[in-house]
């Protein structure tokens, strides 16, 4: 489903990505590991255009996004979270949702200011979806309250919710669960999982090696730049190369990964 060849990205004279290569099936979640600084961010930077390569190819179904911006990105069926929460705090979750349906609400101007009655159709039938997505990540009884009045754990829903507003067929999910609480992240997870069942595919970067080990089929660890290793769960927690690369960090005890602190 996506594909990266090649991919090369510097800044200055910091080679950040080199000669990456993925195959992102589609179905499941497929997990992006490695130490810090080993270059996941940029991989997803690169992925949804907020950045470009210097070298290689990015394939999404075949297509090649070179040269295509953010948003037309988003059109083809791909959405991502950011590892710092981007909602509206002012706004309703329900209107949050609404915000990320914008691409694919086909109404104009001039259909805005006529309100006309294809365009109320099609604003009643947003609101419905907004609602069905709040109601997937559990916050549907809260659809018309304030974003700001939110727990942490579930910003993090909402952005989900609202990342899913954009109808993607891929879901890129940058540290879901940072500075999560133990239950938080229980939660999100079954969250993901029931997103993974109704077929969209994620492929998320994860700290949390519990997290990504008890989620993904597939996981491929980014190290100064490079996948050294790609496989399942049991494959690469006993990867000789893995383990080395984490050497010297603090190690979760699930698995090698640099800690994270939890929230009380
Ligand atoms: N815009 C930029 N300009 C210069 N250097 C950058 C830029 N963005 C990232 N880097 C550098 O590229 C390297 C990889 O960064 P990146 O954020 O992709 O790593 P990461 O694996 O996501 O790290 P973390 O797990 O800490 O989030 C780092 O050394 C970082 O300092």
């Amino acid at each position: 489903m996506l594909e990266l060849n090649g991919v090369e990205r510097h800044f200055g004279g910091l080679k950040v990505l080199q000669g990456v290569n993925l195959a992102i099936p589609q179905g499941g979640v497929f997990g992006l590991i490695g130490p810090n600084g080993a270059g996941k961010t940029t991989v997803f930077n690169l992925i949804t255009g907020l950045q470009q390569p210097d070298g290689g190819a990015i394939r999404f179904d075949g297509r090649d996004l070179s040269g295509l911006k953010p948003h037309q990105i988003t059109r083809l069926g791909l959405a991502r979270t950011f590892q710092n929460i981007r909602i509206f705090k002012g706004m309703s979750l329900l209107e949050n949702v609404m915000v990320g349906q914008h691409s694919h609400l086909r109404y104009g101007a001039l259909g805005l200011l006529l309100a006309s009655a294809g365009f109320r159709a099609q604003e009643q039938r947003a609101r419905e979806r907004a609602r069905e997505l709040l109601s997937w990540v559990g916050l549907e009884s809260q659809a018309d309250e304030v974003a700001d009045k939110l727990s942490y754990g579930d910003q993090r829903k909402l952005e989900l919710a609202r990342a899913l507003a954009t109808e993607p067929r891929l879901l890129l999910l940058d540290e879901p669960v940072a500075g999560m609480n133990s239950a938080e992240k229980v939660e999100i997870m079954a969250v993901i999982r029931a997103i993974a069942a109704r077929g969209f595919t994620v492929f998320m970067i994860e700290h949390d090696m519990k997290f990504v080990m008890g989620l993904c089929e597939q996981i491929a660890v980014l190290n100064f730049g490079q996948i050294i290793a790609l496989g399942n769960p049991e494959q690469i927690r006993t990867n000789p190369q893995v383990i080395e690369a984490y050497l010297g960090r603090d190690d979760d005890e699930a698995g090698p990964a640099p800690s994270q602190g939890e929230r009380a």
